[in-house]
């Protein structure tokens, strides 16, 4: 079994009156990506602030790779990146200016910090555009370079806050494919989305947060299972989903639910039959007003 990462338990924050976090509990392991999805306000970044010593919380314990957030917040900062950490990349310089300075303000020689950021120019497939201003990059290589700017010392843990938001699907892709690379060096990844697909594809694990708790952890394939095999959807005259049933989609399952719906629904409605999405386990733990009594 592998190692883990990071280790929450308990955690608890509240900004006035609003509680952020409500008693989270997380085990993240070693070099795995772990996304943590919720919608805009669901505190992911309270999270990651937190979990990188920026923001105490109220209540609780967390452990970045072994060090205690609380009692060893320089062990976890040895032992972390984050974007945007280096907020000072430079418009006015070329990438491989910017990461150069920072290599040097990181510690590292003259020689050393030529190597390095020949590496990451590499590795975030900058190479072409290394000796163009930085103000003239598109915001999907602006945000490979704040990644590799984070990445100049090499850390164990990289916190990742929505690494996507704003890009293109290109950009969104090639960014997933560097995140992977990372993973499969060994590094451990925390991300946060918004985005389902993102978290679908990318991540070995993923936790939904809503109202300040973890609704539900898993692998994505386990998350969609939880709300069944299959679903029977029936939709509306213009596509929309009138109501949802779980089933396991053997021909009798089926059967049984469609002589169950006989005489209930009108005759020409529609029947679509399909896997359960993220999106479904999203909706059905996050919000669940629209399956709410009809998925069963
Ligand atoms: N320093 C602060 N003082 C007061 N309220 C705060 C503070 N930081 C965050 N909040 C509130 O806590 C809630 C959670 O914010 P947070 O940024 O953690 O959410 P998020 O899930 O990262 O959202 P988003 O996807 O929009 O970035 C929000 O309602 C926010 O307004």
């Amino acid at each position: 079994m592998k190692n883990t990462a990071i280790t929450i338990r308990g955690l608890r924050k509240t900004y006035g009156q609003q509680t952020v976090l409500d008693g989270i509990d997380l085990d993240v392991p070693a070099g795995t990506i772990f996304a943590l999805l919720g919608p805009n306000g669901a505190g992911k970044t309270t999270l990651i602030n937190i979990l990188s010593t920026l923001t105490k919380p109220d209540e609780g314990k967390a452990a970045v790779n072994g060090h205690d957030i609380a009692s060893e917040r320089d062990a976890v900062k040895m032992s972390i990146s984050l974007t945007g950490q280096f907020a000072a990349v430079d418009g006015m310089l070329t990438a491989r200016e910017n990461l150069h300075m920072i290599c040097r303000l990181s510690g590292f020689s003259s020689s050393g910090a030529r190597a390095r950021t020949s590496e990451l120019l590499r590795l975030f497939d900058l190479e072409a555009s290394a000796g163009k201003l930085v103000k003239t990059y598109s915001g999907g290589m602006r945000r490979r370079l704040d990644l590799a700017v984070s990445l100049v010392a090499r850390r164990p843990v990289l916190f990742l806050d929505e690494p996507t938001t704003g890009l293109d699907t290109v950009s969104r892709r090639a960014l997933w494919k560097q995140i992977t690379e990372l993973r499969d060096e060994g590094i451990t990844i925390f991300l946060t989305t918004q985005y389902l697909e993102e978290a679908d594809q990318l991540a070995d694990r993923i936790a939904i947060i809503a109202g300040g708790r973890i609704a539900a952890e898993g692998t994505a394939q386990e998350l969609k299972s939880r709300i069944g095999e299959e679903r029977i959807e029936l939709l509306g005259d213009d596509e929309e989903l009138l109501a949802a049933y779980a089933t396991d989609g053997s021909l009798q399952d089926i059967r049984r639910t469609l002589n169950e719906l006989a005489g209930k629904v009108s005759p020409e409605t529609r029947i679509r039959l399909r896997k359960p999405s993220l999106d479904d386990v999203f909706v059905a733990l996050t919000e669940a007003k629209p399956f709410e009594g009809v998925l069963r």
